[in-house]
């Protein structure tokens, strides 16, 4: 089970999700931090501008891509408050980062978009995209923090509040391309 400090940067997560949905963004924060639980850096997603690679995980890769040394990838932490993507899983492992710790599943957010009637992703979530190199992954964690008590919000009831059909800001597929 998650202990204090990792739901404190879980809820961290939730925080900048709920952020993130209240800019017009998606519903997803991250947190990436080192071995000895110094928070390195944060961000949300940001795709609203267009951009639909603007993941908080992708950022974080390349932050810590450009800034830590090998060790210090591999031995931190991403925290985030929905299961990595398959984009962003390819550059955590290519970045050589270290664990995961996920608020909600994949799993879970397909249901929620196919609860409100939203497009699925463009990319398939897959199991198999988290890379060998991440030393290791947690989550869900049912009851906490999300489907239950504040945090729920930037999720379930996020999605609740945005109508992403109705917006078209979640989950778009592609264009047909021939
Ligand atoms: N984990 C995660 N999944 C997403 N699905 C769509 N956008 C995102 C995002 O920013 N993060």
């Amino acid at each position: 089970m998650v202990d204090d400090a990792e739901l404190r940067y879980l809820h961290r997560c939730i925080e900048l999700a709920t952020e993130a949905l209240e800019a017009g963004d998606e519903p997803f924060g991250s947190v990436l931090v080192a071995a000895d639980g110094t928070v390195l850096s944060e961000d949300r997603n940001r795709v609203a501008g267009g951009d639909r690679t603007r993941h908080p995980e992708f950022t974080l890769a390349r932050w810590a891509a450009e800034r830590l040394t090998p060790a210090e990838r591999a031995a931190a932490t991403v925290y985030t408050s929905g299961e990595h993507c398959p984009m962003c899983a390819a550059a955590h492992g290519w970045g050589g980062l270290g664990r995961i710790v996920y608020a909600s599943s994949s799993e879970q957010l397909s249901g929620w978009l196919a609860d409100f009637g939203a497009s699925p992703p463009p990319v398939r979530p897959f199991r198999s995209a988290r890379s060998r190199r991440m030393s290791s992954w947690r989550g869900p964690f049912p009851g906490s923090p999300l489907r239950s008590g504040s945090c729920s919000a930037a999720i379930t009831g996020g999605f609740d509040r945005i109508r992403p059909h109705e917006t078209g800001l979640l989950m778009h597929r592609p264009p047909d391309t021939r």
